[in-house]
Parts: structure tokens; sequence; C-alpha cells
């Protein structure tokens, strides 16, 4: 097909996975004389952040990815960066009374526990997830064939119809106990994985239900040195140019290009300490949630108004603490015999925190060798600060404390309805897509999306956006 010239200016706002990535797409597809100008309030990485304890980094946003998450693999490659293993360590399931569940060292053991415990619902469980993530898969498929989706809606209905699609709008409660999963099953296994991933109950939906649960597989990684290594890598890979100042305002203006001929182009208006700015841009992407004004982007005169974004967002507070677990708490064993890494809690634990776990340094390939003091650094995630009197409640004794507060990722109330992808004729928003589940490889399929959207909507290749039956279409294709 035939290709207009491409677009003089690209903006893209937020430096996070989503935004680093789109700019490494738009480089791909619009070739190197477009200029990319990515701005960014804050830290280039946004949620993937590390803190530091007592001279490591350790991961304080952002810190686990999935075997199967085929785009943040390829940015490892193509960068030349190295990963580390990230899980590890024996997990329990604390109810606010006891542990209702506890992980031994033999996989054999494990199997017979889980066995008597739950029948086969574990493996079951394993299964369902299974199932949904061979769908999620398609889309690595119809984005390496460079096809489009002009709404989350559509993205998800191309990759498993009605039903894929219809997990946004029930529960994961329901749609478990549907498939005749039990309430102790529920309750004891499958809350505590929401409550540690997303901070949220068994009523968020299905499809993030399934893709929290999928990170109870084997094969967790990340990246070494920290995961936002990967977005200064792809930010410097695309060649695109990093402004550190605050958006303010995008208005759609009337310009005279350098040809002589007036044209529609965004105005870009920022913030860089007390100075503002402005600069002109034929395609916008905001790669940065814009929900409640959480961006503080105000979009003026366009005509109809861009929508308001309602969904609120979960407060969840990373708490690294090095010291000694005061395992009395969780259970009567003698300390050095209690042996866990983890500690996941049930929606009924009365406890001001949703886990703990002792985590490894960005720089540790392995799992934290044995410590001769008992000390580790524990990782805790809480809905509100923890206070002093609460962690000295949880340790015998420690000497380091930091914190971080996220607004995290969306409340999630099915059912749902995703924010759209094109905002406004060039105004492309990348976070919609958390609606249906948040993760770094999400933004990072939303990047690829709304790069291949922009491309496509551009060069009026309008054949290559929302083409149905692409799964059959592309089954015999290599
Ligand atoms: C505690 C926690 C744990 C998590 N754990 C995992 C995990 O283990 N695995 C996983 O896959 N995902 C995890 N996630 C989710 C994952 O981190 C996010 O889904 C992902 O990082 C979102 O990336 P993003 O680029 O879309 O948004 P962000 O990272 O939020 O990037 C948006 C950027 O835009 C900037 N910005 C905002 N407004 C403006 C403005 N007006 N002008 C300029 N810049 C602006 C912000 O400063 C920010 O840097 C976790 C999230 C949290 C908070
Ligand atoms: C998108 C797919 C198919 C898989 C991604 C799975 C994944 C890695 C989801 C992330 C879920 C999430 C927000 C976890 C937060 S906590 C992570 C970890 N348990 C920690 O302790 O830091």
């Amino acid at each position: 097909a035939e290709l207009r010239a491409p677009p003089d200016k690209i903006a893209i706002i937020g430096a996070g996975i989503g935004g680093t990535s789109a700019a490494y797409y738009l480089r791909q597809k619009f070739g190197k004389d477009v200029k990319i100008d990515l701005f960014e309030r804050e830290e280039v990485g946004g949620r993937l952040a590390t803190m530091m304890v007592q001279g490591q980094d350790y991961e304080a946003g952002g810190s686990v990815i999935h075997p199967l998450n085929l785009h943040m693999k390829r940015f490892v490659k193509d960068l030349g960066l190295s990963t580390v293993q990230a899980s590890g360590g024996l997990l329990g399931i604390y109810n606010g009374e006891s542990l209702v569940f506890e992980e031994s060292n033999w996989f054999i053991i494990n199997m017979i526990k889980l066995v008597w415990r739950y029948g086969f619902q574990s493996l079951r469980m394993h299964m369902w997830v299974e199932d949904v993530l061979d769908k999620f898969m398609r889309i690595y498929r119809y984005q390496s064939h460079d096809y489009a989706f002009s709404s989350v809606e559509k993205l998800l209905h191309a990759l498993g119809g009605d039903e894929f699609l219809g997990m946004l709008n029930r529960t994961l409660l329901e749609t478990l106990q549907k498939a005749g999963f039990s309430e102790k099953f529920l309750n004891e296994m499958i809350a505590p994985v929401m409550r540690v991933n997303y901070g949220q109950s068994t009523d968020i939906n299905a499809f993030v239900g399934a893709v929290s649960l999928s990170c109870s597989d084997s094969g967790l990684w990340a990246v070494e040195g920290g995961n936002k290594l990967v977005c200064s890598g792809l930010l410097q890979a695309s060649k695109s140019n990093l402004i550190s100042g605050s958006v303010m305002y995008i208005e759609e203006k009337t310009k005279t290009k350098h040809t002589g001929n007036p044209t529609k182009m965004y105005e870009v208006v920022y913030q860089i300490g007390t100075e503002t700015h402005s600069d002109f841009y034929d395609i916008v992407l905001v790669a940065t949630p814009l929900n409640r004004k959480m961006s503080g982007i105000t979009f003026l005169n366009f005509d109809p108004p861009i929508e308001e974004f309602h969904q609120y967002y979960q407060n969840i507070v990373t708490t690294l603490v090095k010291g000694e677990l005061n395992t009395s708490i969780f259970s009567p064993r003698p300390i050095d015999k209690f042996g866990l890494s983890t500690v996941l809690t049930t929606d009924n634990s009365d406890l001001f925190i949703n886990s703990i776990g002792i985590v490894s340094s960005v720089r540790e390939k392995e799992n934290p060798e044995p410590s001769t003091d008992g000390t580790y650094v524990w990782k805790m995630f809480s809905q509100e600060t923890l206070t002093k009197a609460q962690i000295v409640k949880l340790f015998l004794s420690y000497d380091y404390a930091v914190k971080k507060p996220w607004l995290a990722y969306p409340r999630y109330k099915p059912p749902e309805k995703c924010p759209s992808i094109i905002l406004h004729d060039r105004l492309y928003y990348l976070n919609g897509i958390e609606c249906a589940a948040s993760a770094m490889e999400m933004s990072a399929i939303a990047a690829h999306n709304a790069a291949l959207l922009a491309y496509h909507r551009w060069n009026g290749h309008i054949d290559m956006i929302d083409q149905d039956g692409l799964y059959e279409k592309l089954k015999t294709e290599l």
C-alpha cells in the first residue's frame, strides 16, 4: 500500500514501560526521521522503581515478569540486559489465627498436602489459567503481522470471542464458583493471591484474576539491575528526546507547516520547574492513567470533549524492612524451624498487611543466602502506611525501613467498560488496557497496539484495524 510522508513530530506522555515501549515501536514503524519527544514529570520507569536498603536496590513496584510475557522477553534480549530468577522459597497462608497452608521443600509432599485439603482443585485452577493464557498468547501473532485494534474490547474479543471478552463483566469469584471450586479453596488459595498481587478481593474481574493467578506459575523472572532498566534502554534505543517536565494541557490547533499547508496539530503545554513551554505535534500518545485527573492533564477545546475517566486507583504501600521476623505471629514453631519466606493472608485475616516476603536485591541472581543473624530484607504490601508500632509488632528487631505509597492499579469492579484508545483523531490513550489487567506486559501490548494503530490510521490502512476472524486467517501463516 502507498505511504503518506511520515509525521514530523510525535509526543508521548509518560516514560513508564508503556511510554518507552511506545517510543520503541513508533520508531520501528515510522522510521528514523520522525522526531519523538517523551515527557516525564518524575522518574523514567514510572511504576517500575527500586528502593535502597543498606546500599542494595530492591524492586518497589512492578517486580515479577511471567515467562510467557514475550514483549518483555524481547526487550531484554534486544537491549542486551540480563535476567534474574524472581520466585522461590516456601510459601504459607495465614488466616488471622494460624497458617492454613504451608509449602514443603518436597514437591511430592506439597502435592499430597494440596490434594488432601482441596482435592484436585489446584490442578484444575492451573488448567483454567493455562486456557486463558493460551488464548491471550494470540495477541503476539496478531501484532507480529501488524494488526491493530481500536478498542480494548475489540482486542480481547479477537483473542477468544464473546466468552473471553465476557471475563471483564464477571467477577473471578462467580466465575470460579460456577466452575465448581469450593469456598474453602477460594478463600484459602485464590483470595490470598489476589491480595498480594492486586490488593483486592476475588470480586475483581475474571481476566485480571487469571493474570494474577498466572503469578503462581514457575519461571517468573526480573531484570538484573532493576526492571526500570528496560525503560531507560527503550528510551535510548528509540532515539527519543526525553523532556523532564509535566504536561498540563493538550489542545488541537491549526498550524501552518513548512509546506505552507494549514494542518491540524496538537499543542502540548508543559512545565519545567516554574517555566511554561509548548510545542506542536502531529500525533500524541498518552501513556499514563488519566483516571480522576491522576496525571493532571487537561484537554482544552475539544469538540466533542474528551471523556472523563472515573475509575479509582488502588492505594498500595510497599514497605521494605531489614530485620528479624517475629514468626510467632504466624506459627507456634520455634523461629529456627519457621522456614517460610513468604506469607500471604486471607481476606478475613485482621492483619494490617496483605503479604510479607523475603526479597533479593536486583543484583542477586539466586534466592538470598541463608542469613547468619536471622535478618533478611522483607517486603510488605499494605493498604495503609504501616506505623512504627505495626512494624515493631511484626519484627523482633529491625534496623531499616523504607516505604513507598502507590496509586498502584485500577480498583476492579466488573462489569468493566474500558476507556477508549482513540481519544481524538490522532490522540491515543494506552492505559485504558489496565481496566482489563494491569501488568508490565499489558502496557507493552497496549504500546505496540497504539503504535500500529497510529501508523495504519496515518497511512489510511484501515484493513489492518479491527479485522474479523484473525485467528483463523493467521492459523496457517508462519
Ligand atoms: C506495587 C506494585 C507492584 C506491581 N507488581 C507488578 C509485577 O510484579 N509484575 C507486573 O507485570 N506488573 C506489576 N505492577 C504493575 C506495573 O508496574 C504497571 O502495570 C506498569 O508499570 C504500568 O506502566 P505504565 O507505563 O503504563 O504506567 P506508569 O509506570 O505509571 O507510567 C506513567 C508515567 O507517566 C508520568 N506522568 C504522569 N503524568 C504526567 C504528566 N502530566 N506529564 C509528564 N509525565 C507524566 C508518571 O510520572 C509515570 O512515570 C505493579 C505495580 C505496583 C504499583
Ligand atoms: C499479562 C500476563 C499474561 C501475565 C502477567 C503476570 C504478572 C506478572 C502479573 C503481575 C501482577 C501484579 C500486579 C503483581 C504485583 S505483586 C508481585 C509480587 N508478588 C511481589 O511480591 O512484588
